[in-house]
């Protein structure tokens, strides 16, 4: 009988992850077998996938266990690795809520772009501490087909290009990454967002992502409209020294973003874990011979 590799499947607002629970490290997850797990016909099927690793086991967060005792290994649906998801580190809490390592309440979380603190509710819903926002100098122009938009840049971690339109359906298909230029602003791709208002501090908006394709839902990216929007409302923070709220509506559901008067932003939604089984170990191989 081959080996079997426990796995968890968990989305927030439709993003959706396949978990692996591997607390030592010891599961070797290169690029092609996350993107054959991510495959969601020959797969199991998801945008990203969260390996779930004992900070101290992993090379690239050893540095933070004295903070944080577990480590999200996050990769995009291609197999490609990226610096944040606020999605993920969500579930990834959530996770660790289901298997009992964490409880209601605040835990850190270690990822390639610091450690997070997560807030784990009664009510069933995930509040991450996502840090502040950088405005990287300029802008770029994001094209669909005829159309064009200015988008600004804003730093979650990894990186967005956020374009407010007249009408969500102006992305197209988004089966295709948009083009951007210049494309020297963003030399490993960027998450671009498209934005429409809905109401007062209340926007909704579609992404593609970089490694992942159109995805219901970016919690980076839902950060970053939210406070491109701030800003573009006259909205600071920082100047008023009162918290600002948005509501971002995504095609999975609803996310709520606060940003702090000392630059901190929050974000708050739900985060469930629908499944879990096993992998058979030699397909995985197999996948990526
Ligand atoms: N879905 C995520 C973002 C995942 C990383 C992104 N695709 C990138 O390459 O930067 C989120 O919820 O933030």
């Amino acid at each position: 009988m081959s080996t079997r590799i426990a796995f968890l499947k968990g989305h927030g607002t439709e993003n959706d992850f396949v978990i692996v629970p591997d607390p030592e490290n010891a599961i070797d997850l290169p690029p092609a077998a996350v993107a054959a797990l991510c495959d969601r016909r020959a797969g199991i099927g998801g945008d990203g996938l969260l390996h779930v690793v004992r900070s101290a086991a992993h090379p690239e967060a050893r540095h933070m266990a004295a903070e944080a005792e577990w480590f999200m290994d996050y990769r995009n649906g291609d197999g490609s690795v990226a610096e944040m998801c606020g999605n993920g580190v969500r579930v990834f809490a959530r996770y660790l809520q289901h298997a009992g390592y964490a409880t209601e309440g605040d835990l850190t979380v270690a990822t390639r772009g610091g450690v997070k603190t997560v807030h784990l509710a009664k009510d069933g819903d995930v509040t991450v501490g996502m840090g502040r926002a950088a405005f990287p100098e300029g802008e770029v122009t994001v094209s669909v087909g005829e159309r064009s938009w200015p988008a600004r840049n804003v730093n979650m971690g990894n990186p967005h290009a956020v374009a407010f339109v007249d009408d969500l359906a102006h992305a197209g298909t988004l089966y295709d990454a948009p083009p951007f230029s210049p494309a020297s602003v963003y030399p490993d791709g960027v998450n671009v967002e498209f934005v429409v208002d809905r109401g007062p501090a209340h926007v909704a908006m579609r992404v593609h992502e970089r490694g992942s394709g159109e995805t219901r839902s970016c919690g980076t990216g839902a950060c970053a409209v939210a406070v491109a929007a701030a800003r573009r409302d006259g909205v600071d923070p920082a100047a008023t020294g009162t918290p600002a709220t948005y509501t971002v509506d995504v095609p999975g559901g609803r996310l709520v973003i606060t940003e702090l008067p000392d630059g901190q932003i929050e974000m708050t939604g739900p985060a469930v874990i629908v499944a879990e089984g096993e992998i058979d170990a030699e397909w995985l191989a197999g996948a990526v011979r």
